[in-house]
């Protein structure tokens, strides 16, 4: 078992990532007997993992129960919150309560604002099941729900008590998702660490057939670097910015398309060409830099282009609702190398234009 920790200003946290841990109840720590918890997950994971889960909770003498909320990027809603707070009190759960996320981003999304909001806060604990959700929205504390304008524009930053990543679930993962776990993967190394983005272009075939020492080595990585990141700027007031390389372009993929039909790191991958193609118009990025990025996302099964048929003029709107708007301003996160990014403040919407158009199907 690896330990990873996140040095919050008032608090740590650790991440322990191993595999086969699930069953083990001391790595759930710091629950404890007579601790009432709240297992948040949906079915699709529940018939793998739940029992387990549960089991090993009442093992360390916990009082367990669980609710499920429906299964997909659509049902990352106000109504699915609701569900939650519903069987709390039904289960006449109190401030004491321990709300675990078991499940992908969507759950680990849904049920830490559950957590975050619940009688104004209850401790929470992450069991993300994804790729995706074990290398970057497990860690951090960035909670929320979606709305039809927009993506995660209700939320809090609410950080967990521990994050407990078990490799194995991932076996489990159907395989589309894990390429969109590896878009946010290639993008830490695009953003932070050029040594980390070298290492994935060797070893990018290991990762895509879930080799196991590969994949545990590439999460630590991750959730490293993200720790890091988060510790320096925990509520985004700064460098945290970075991690949302691609994501302005992405999310407005997802939004105009209808959450869920394209997945996040399938956006997000997208986005950070487009982000790449706007630094290399600025005369930062060099084009043989952008063309690594692009390979890589290839290999790893991802989307290279827009999808079909959107344009230019309907990502602007919802890009201009990005959470980085500062005074009307787009705020983009740009790269000036491979491994080092930047928030560019005040972005010529003809040249973001241009971004997308060389990453899109249209002409
Ligand atoms: N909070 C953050 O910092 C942060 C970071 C990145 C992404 N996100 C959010 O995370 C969400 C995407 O998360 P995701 O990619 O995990 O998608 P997801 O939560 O929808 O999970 C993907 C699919 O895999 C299934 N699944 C999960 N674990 C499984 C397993 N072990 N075996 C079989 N099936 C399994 C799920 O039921 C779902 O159908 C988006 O809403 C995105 O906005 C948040
Ligand atoms: O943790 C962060 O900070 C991130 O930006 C990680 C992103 O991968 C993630 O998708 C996040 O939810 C996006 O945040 P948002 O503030 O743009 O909604
Ligand atoms: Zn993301």
């Amino acid at each position: 078992m690896i330990e990873v920790n996140v040095e919050l200003k008032d608090r740590r946290y650790p991440i322990r990532i191993g595999s086969d841990i699930l069953t083990q109840p001391q790595h759930y720590a710091p629950l404890k007997s007579g601790d009432n918890v709240m297992i948040v997950s949906n079915p699709n994971v529940a018939k793998h993992y739940l029992a387990t889960v549960s089991e090993t909770l009442r093992q360390l003498g916990c009082r367990v129960e669980s609710v499920l909320i429906p299964d997909g990027e659509q049902y990352k809603t106000l109504e699915s919150l609701n569900l939650i707070f519903t069987a709390l009190l039904q289960a006449n759960y109190g401030r004491d309560t321990t709300i675990i996320a078991l499940g992908g981003g969507v759950v680990g999304d849904v049920a830490g604002f559950a957590a975050a909001s619940y009688q104004r806060g209850v401790r929470l604990l992450q069991i993300p099941t994804t790729l995706l959700s074990q290398v970057d929205s497990s860690v951090g504390g960035k909670t929320g729900v979606n709305h039809a304008l927009g993506k995660n524009m209700i939320g809090a930053f609410y950080q967990p008590c521990a994050v407990i990543i078990d490799s194995t679930t991932l076996e489990t993962l159907p395989k589309r998702e894990v390429f969109a776990g590896l878009a946010e993967v290639i993008k830490y190394g695009a953003i932070l660490d050029i040594a980390f983005f070298e290492w994935l272009e060797r070893h990018i075939s290991d990762l895509v057939r879930l080799d196991t020492n590969k994949l545990q080595s590439c999460i630590q990585r991750c959730c490293e670097l993200k720790a890091e990141v988060v510790a320096r700027d925990e509520t985004e007031q700064g460098d945290r910015a970075l991690l949302n390389l691609g994501h302005t372009f992405g999310h407005a993929i997802e939004t105009h398309l209808g959450y869920g039909n394209w997945l996040h790191g399938e956006a997000v991958a997208v986005g950070m060409l487009m982000a790449a193609a706007q630094s290399h118009l600025l005369g930062d990025l060099s084009q043989e830099a952008v063309a690594r990025l692009e390979k890589l996302l290839a290999q790893a099964n991802l989307p290279t282009v827009s999808p079909d048929g959107m344009t230019a003029d309907d990502y602007l709107p919802l890009m201009m609702r990005d959470k980085k708007v500062l005074r009307g301003k787009l705020r983009l996160v740009l790269l000036k190398q491979l491994g080092q990014a930047y928030v560019a403040k005040d972005s010529d919407p003809q040249l973001v234009q241009q971004a997308i158009h060389i990453y899109s199907q249209f002409d």
